[in-house]
């Protein structure tokens, strides 16, 4: 059967490649016999991802894209690491270093770019790398396990995603940049100030209008001397100055070339038999370097290909979003206003919002948008289509409703074309996107984004993927609006303002206004509403002890063998000889099988039965140490100036203070802190909740760090002077985490999905720090130890006797 099909033979099994094969093989499945070679010793991955991959966001196993198993099912003979060295275009033959040899009948150059490396004195040294393949991305990983200072070359796209994952791998990092104003290729002069100054704040360093010169060290690069005679310390130097079309290959068999291979509407190129897409092809003067671009190219291919009819590619408008959380960056079209146009501008110096549009004979051309991008997409639709938009410019400049849009039966979104893109990442269009909700029952986002990948990369195309949802699924879009649980489809922030707005006092209120769909409520709402409700009213609510879990119930940790743990708070991880005699005679008494230290710096004391955990609670004579529920934990320390040369300040006293200050403190989630004397961090400030780093003169303040299933890094908050700043600035950040976070959601979740610039911005007014930490105080204030009050009311004690087994035969 094989031996009828035409050879088709690839080189280069990247994105853009890779993706006209698969549309090919929708429209001809048996129409070749397809052979593709791949340099990279991987199968196709998504390389916009590995941005995210360095920056914490994504996994390296959920960047493919098609997994071997794709090829093999659909019999298609790959060579990876193989690179393809010679063509001969008159035998139609192609050869690779691996030795192997295949003929075509037809040929598709798909070898996407290299990265261009400066040609500096020293460029060969250890640590100097391109950002551009899985290898790169593994290298920038593993240096920052040893080494601390990353140089970026370039504030283009790619150096600043690269610059914000070395951040997030914990280096420091400076961006040099040529220009005086970074990503001056997709921004003005004051969107990129804005960004510079958002990046800045997040721990970015810049040298603007900076010349690199050369790359100095020994074996290892030690630092980079730049023209003007000053210089940068770099144990790392990743360039990102941009990329080069690979056309190597097509140069040496006699393929034209200009900047990249040239080809014509069809993707061919000027030999018969071979065409080029992707970053290596050259279409009407362009080489592109972003996939959407890339994936028009590829529809038009395998159409050809297949022998369907088409139009043949007419070139792109391109759009770009800066993959860095915490900040919204697009840009559009042309962005710098040409002759003979007209540039409308808004711009909100207090929110952080600029927006500008560039309109040409009353139709947009172009846009900037800083700090609100969510009508990016809708504004890139109107630019792609050339639409009219006289009379309407007020309105677009100040936002498009995302309702107005959904709303209208004649909306934007009905008059696509099926096939045009819109999640230009993944390349998938408005009528694969139309399948999944009318035949494959998607009716939310996240569904959606499983079945088609739409909205999986850089979410730009997100305010689209729910308009089409709302065009399609119309109200069964809204009856199942993700709620927090099956009982309701309202989200948290619904529930939460309901609660405010109609002064609900009890869960089974919350429940019978807010309509729940089971009356009784389940697992997940019922202590999330608890919750919500202790949070708001923390002066009248009763805690609801159903609804808690048992940990939480009992005070102490349940066992696999049933037995609980017992673990008594120990300010800062400081003990004494007496109160550890009193705790060794305890655990003596009780017969206590197993003692042990704690990751937080206390003494656990494991298997105690359930009926003698308040008589040992009351022989204890200690606080509760809250090792089981949702509340602060503890607060770790390291030895500081106390006893340590190289400590700055006093770690344990800063430390006691935040735990005596915060215990018994209920949170979303659990809650860990840490102090450390000096920035050596011995304490791991930085990988807590709310981490405090001694410097010279002062104290860092670090939030949303986890050392858990989900290792994430702190974002540095802001440094203060004094330990009362200090304890103002926790306290303001955990009433904020406590008043804005979903129950159950850790501050490194919750840093992550809101974005750390907003939390800063919350928190930078004194007046506003101020009521958030009256807020905190007046819940501290009515806290209470548990242990000692159930030590001293017979009614709880009796909660913890056994229970008489049930005679059955009397
Ligand atoms: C970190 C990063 C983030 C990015 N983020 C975005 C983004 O957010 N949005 C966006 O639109 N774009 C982004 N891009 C750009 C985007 O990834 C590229 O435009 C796209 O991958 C290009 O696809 P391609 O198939 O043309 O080339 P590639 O994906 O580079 O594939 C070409 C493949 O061909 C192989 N090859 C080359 N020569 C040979 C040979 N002789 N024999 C065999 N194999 C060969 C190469 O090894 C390579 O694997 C990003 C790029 C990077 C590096
Ligand atoms: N979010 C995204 O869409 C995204 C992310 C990463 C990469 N990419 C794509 O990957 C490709 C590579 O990205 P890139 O940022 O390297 O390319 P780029 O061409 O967009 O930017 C390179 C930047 O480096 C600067 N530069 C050039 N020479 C320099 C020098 N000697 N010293 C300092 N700075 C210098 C330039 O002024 C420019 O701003 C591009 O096609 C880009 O579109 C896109
Ligand atoms: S963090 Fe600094 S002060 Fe604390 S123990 Fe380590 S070196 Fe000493
Ligand atoms: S456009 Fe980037 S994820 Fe859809």
């Amino acid at each position: 059967m094989a031996t009828n099909r035409k050879k088709l033979v690839m080189v280069g099994n990247g994105m853009a490649g890779v993706w006209a094969i698969e549309h090919l093989l929708k429209l001809a499945p048996d129409a070749y016999e397809i052979t593709i070679f791949g340099a990279e010793p991987h199968p196709n991955y998504n390389r916009i991802m590995l941005s995210s991959v360095l920056a914490g966001g994504a996994d390296m196993d959920e960047i493919i894209i098609n997994d071997l198993e794709w090829y093999r099912s659909h019999n298609i003979n790959l060579h990876i690491g193989h690179t393809v060295t010679r063509m001969d275009t008159k035998a139609r033959k192609v050869y690779s270093d691996g030795g192997v040899e295949v003929g075509y009948d037809e040929l598709i150059l798909a070898t996407g770019s290299n990265p261009f490396m400066l040609p500096l004195p020293g460029a060969d040294k250890e640590g100097v790398i391109a950002f551009r393949d899985i290898n790169d991305c593994r290298i920038m990983q593993e240096t920052a396990k040893s080494y601390k200072k990353a140089v970026v070359i370039g504030g283009g796209l790619l150096g600043l995603e690269a610059a914000r994952g070395l951040l997030h791998l914990g280096m420091e990092v400076s961006v040099v940049h040529i220009n005086e104003y970074i990503m001056e290729r997709q921004l003005d002069e004051a969107a990129s100030t804005m960004l510079r100054k958002e990046l800045e704040q997040q721990g970015m360093k810049f040298l603007l209008a900076k010349q690199s010169e050369a790359i100095l060290g020994k074996k290892r690069v030690k630092s980079l001397l730049f023209a003007d005679g000053s210089m940068v310390e770099a144990d790392l130097l990743v360039m990102a100055v941009g990329i080069k079309p690979n056309v190597g290959l097509a140069q040496k068999s006699g393929i034209e070339i200009n900047r990249g291979i040239v080809v014509n509407d069809y993707l061919e190129t000027n030999i018969p038999g071979v065409y080029a897409l992707g970053e290596c092809a050259e279409h009407r003067g362009i080489a592109y370097g972003l996939v959407a671009p890339l994936y028009e190219q590829g529809a038009v291919l395998a159409k050809r290909l297949a022998g369907a009819p088409t139009e043949g590619y007419a070139g792109s408008v391109t759009s770009t979003k800066l993959k860095v959380s915490g900040v919204n960056v697009f840009s559009a079209g042309q962005f710098i206003e040409p002759e003979g146009s007209r540039a409308l501008r808004y711009q909100d110096e207090i929110d952080g919002v600029y927006k500008k549009l560039v309109v040409h004979d009353d139709k947009l051309i172009g846009a900037v948008l800083f700090g609100d991008t969510s009508d990016g997409a809708q504004l890139f639709s109107m630019i792609k289509k050339g639409e009219d938009i006289k009379g309407r410019e007020k309105e677009l400049l100040l936002g498009i409703s995302a309702d107005a849009l959904s709303s209208s039966p004649q909306n934007r979104l009905e008059g696509m074309a099926d096939d045009e893109i819109i999640c230009g990442c993944n390349g998938v269009s408005k009528g694969a996107i139309a399948e999944a909700i009318q035949s494959g029952g998607c009716t939310s986002v996240g569904q959606i984004k499983a079945c088609t990948k739409a909205s999986a990369s850089c979410g730009g195309c997100k305010p689209l993927v729910e308009g089409l949802l709302q065009l399609y699924a119309g109200d069964a879009a809204v009856s199942v609006k993700e709620g927090i649980c099956g009982c309701t489809t309202l989200n948290r922030d619904e529930i939460v303002s309901e609660i405010k707005r109609m002064e609900l006092k009890t869960v089974k209120e919350v429940m019978n206004v807010l309509e729940w769909t089971n009356e009784e409520g389940c697992a997940k709402c019922r202590p999330s509403l608890n919750y919500y409700l202790g949070m708001l009213w923390p002066e009248e609510y009763v805690d609801e002890k159903e609804s808690r879990f048992t940990n939480e119930r009992y005070h102490a940790n349940i066992q696999k063998d049933g037995t609980y743990s017992v673990v008594p708070r120990i300010y800062g991880g400081v003990t004494s000889p007496t109160e550890l005699k009193k705790i060794a005679e305890i655990a003596e008494k009780f017969d206590v099988p197993m003692v042990k230290f704690t990751g937080g710096q206390r003494l656990d004391l494991l298997g105690v039965k359930k009926e003698d955990l308040p008589k040992m609670w009351e022989e204890l004579d200690m606080p509760s140490g809250h090792a089981y529920g949702k509340t602060l934990r503890t607060v770790k320390t390291c030895v500081g100036s106390t006893f340590c040369r190289f400590g700055t300040q006093d770690a344990i006293g800063m430390g006691i203070r935040l735990e005596k200050e915060f215990e018994r403190l209920t949170a979303p989630a659990k809650v860990k802190l840490a102090v450390s004397g000096c920035p050596r961090n011995c304490a791991e400030a930085t990988i807590k909740d709310f981490g405090v780093v001694a410097i010279d003169g002062g104290w860092e303040l670090h939030i949303g760090g986890n050392g858990g299933v989900h290792v994430r890094a702190t974002d540095l908050l802001c440094v203060v002077k004094t330990e009362d700043e200090v304890v103002e600035w926790a306290s303001a950040f955990l009433q904020y985490y406590r008043e804005n976070a979903g129950w159950n959601e850790r501050t490194s979740i919750w840093v992550e999905r809101v974005g750390v610039e907003s939390v800063k911005k919350a928190l930078e007014n004194r007046e506003d720090r101020l009521a958030l930490q009256e807020r905190i105080q007046t819940t501290l204030n009515l806290t209470t130890d548990p242990w000692k009050q159930i030590v001293n009311e017979p009614e709880l004690r009796k909660n913890f006797e056994p229970i008489a087994p049930i005679e059955i035969y009397k």
